[in-house]
């Protein structure tokens, strides 16, 4: 089955006729379009339509694997009521602003709006065959950019060069950076977030970098921490603390396995360092169109983890004025367990 097939059979099982979809991961999957947050699609039980404007005639007509019309709001809407009127219509609810809801009821009168939520991003959660080579495509180009700036972080360099230096390379490369580079050196390594700043690197500090390439609209994600010099003792238990932890909770992964499951692993071995309250986010997230998207491997999750998906295992710990170390790599989850997709190497602290 075919993508567009699953969602019509989705939208069976929601009992709707039709989805408006408005999130722009969901449309690139749907269409192949590159512009997607240009673009809307209507999937009817026998049609499907990209929706968007001029600018994109030429590149609509290349990329697209389903037929566009080309228009601006109100015109798209006119257009489409045709096929919606009389029929339950589902919208995406975690997408639509409240605006866009407002005008699919003004053009849509005949049309009973239904809210869901996560249809087409569950289909999302396992990756066909080209969605791997290209997730494949983008670790590995990141790991080689990684390889290649190793070398320039150690004392006397800003976190911004070295950021800049990752963004360079991936540009180079044909990627952008999947989302801003995290350079978090020393006491700034504490914030989990620490987007490179132009602090100076300091010796026997720990230097997180978290960073993801996004090549062909697919991403990549990934961090390692690195010593600059003799870190403390403190931080290097801590640095072994997470390894730990990241170690046990990847050889976890395996189709079946309850991401609930799979985060208390990790949050126990912190704990049992002491480091429990130090692991402030959750324990990975699915990886594809969207830097972030299902599953979410966290303690409150229900999805359980299944061959095809592409996750992040990353626990992390924070300790505020004094430092923090992340460790992160992306996982397939396959048939039998798991292959680890990121490859560049962990250091011994
Ligand atoms: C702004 S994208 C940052 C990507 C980074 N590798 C990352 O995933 N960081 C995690 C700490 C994170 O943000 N986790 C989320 C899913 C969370 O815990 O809510």
């Amino acid at each position: 089955m075919n993508r567009l097939e699953q969602v019509r059979d989705a939208l069976k099982g929601a009992g709707v006729d039709a989805l408006w979809v408005s999130h722009p991961a969901n449309v690139r999957t749907l269409t192949g379009f590159t512009s997607p947050a240009d673009g809307k699609v209507l999937v009817t039980a026998d049609a499907a339509t990209l929706y968007t404007d001029a600018r994109y005639t030429v590149q609509a007509q290349q990329e697209s694997a389903i037929p566009q019309f080309i228009a601006r709001p109100p015109e798209t809407y006119r257009h489409a009521a045709a096929a919606v009127a009389g029929g339950r219509v589902g919208f995406e609810a975690d997408h639509l602003t409240v605006a866009g809801l407002e005008e699919l009821r003004t053009h849509w009168p005949e049309a009973e709006l239904v809210a869901l939520s996560g249809v087409v991003q569950e289909l999302r959660q396992i990756k066909s065959a080209g969605e791997l080579e290209a997730i494949r495509a983008a670790q590995t180009l990141a790991d080689r950019v990684f390889a290649e700036v190793r070398p320039m972080i150690r004392a006397g360099v800003r976190e911004l060069d070295v950021a800049l230096e990752i963004e360079n390379r991936l540009r180079q490369a044909g990627a952008t950076a999947a989302f801003d580079v995290i350079v978090a050196s020393g006491p700034r390594g504490a914030m989990p977030h620490g987007v490179a700043s132009e602090r100076v690197i300091e010796a026997g500090e720990l230097v997180t970098v978290d960073m993801g390439a996004r090549l062909n609209g697919y991403n990549s994600d990934m961090t390692r921490t690195v010593a600059v010099g003799e870190p403390s003792g403190e931080m290097r238990r801590v640095y072994r603390a997470v390894l730990e932890a990241e170690q046990a909770a990847v050889a976890a992964v395996k189709p079946g396995m309850r991401a609930a499951e799979l985060d208390a692993i990790a949050r126990d071995i912190l704990a049992g360092h002491g480091l429990g309250e130090a692991f402030a986010h959750s324990l990975g997230h699915g990886v594809g169109l969207e830097v972030h998207e299902g599953p979410g491997l966290r303690g409150t999750s229900e999805d359980v983890l299944a061959a095809g998906m592409v996750i992040t295992i990353e626990p992390g710990a924070y300790l505020p004025d004094v430092g923090g170390v992340r460790i992160e790599d992306l996982l397939l989850v396959t048939e039998t367990g798991h292959e680890v997709l990121s490859h560049a190497p962990k250091e011994d602290v």
